[in-house]
């Protein structure tokens, strides 16, 4: 029988979306508002679930409280109240979509979790615009 235990977090970041290969006029065409050279900033919601068989002795799949431990230490402690573009090293040369940055997060706890448990990540940009990972 399998479960999911699932686990919600937020952060508050800054990014600037743009490609460098790409002259100004054809970023702000196709990035829009989200290519404003000063940046701007996103509240950032994420959903990390584990699915797994209930461990017969615990009762749990995984236990939450170490599940946030781990989002804590390899998300929100990175990426909260940062400016993606310019402090972190993941986005220097990576645009910081939404796409990308759910796919970063999701390779981030991977090696973190044992094999058994499958790992996928939900990530809101804003309320209407969310991505999913499921690796
Ligand atoms: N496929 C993607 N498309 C867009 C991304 C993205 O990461 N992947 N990102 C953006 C912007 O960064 C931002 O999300 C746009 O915000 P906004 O247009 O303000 O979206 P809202 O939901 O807040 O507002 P609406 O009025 O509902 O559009 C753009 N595209
Ligand atoms: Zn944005």
């Amino acid at each position: 029988m399998l479960i999911t235990v699932c686990r919600t977090e937020h952060f508050n970041a800054a990014h600037r979306l743009h490609n460098p290969a790409w002259d100004d006029a054809r970023n702000q065409r196709v990035f829009g508002k989200c290519n404003n050279p000063n940046f701007h900033g996103h509240n950032y919601n994420l959903t990390v679930r584990l699915t797994g068989e209930i461990d017969p002795e615990t009762g749990y799949v995984y236990d939450l409280k170490r599940l946030s431990d781990l989002i804590k230490h390899e998300v929100l402690d990175r990426y909260d109240h940062r400016n993606l573009n310019l402090d972190t090293e993941e986005f220097r040369h990576l645009n910081p979509t939404a796409e990308n940055i759910v796919v970063v997060i999701w390779q981030r706890l991977r090696p973190h979790l044992d094999a058994a448990l499958a790992l996928s990540v939900t990530l809101y940009e804003t309320d209407r615009n969310f991505v999913e990972y499921h690796g």
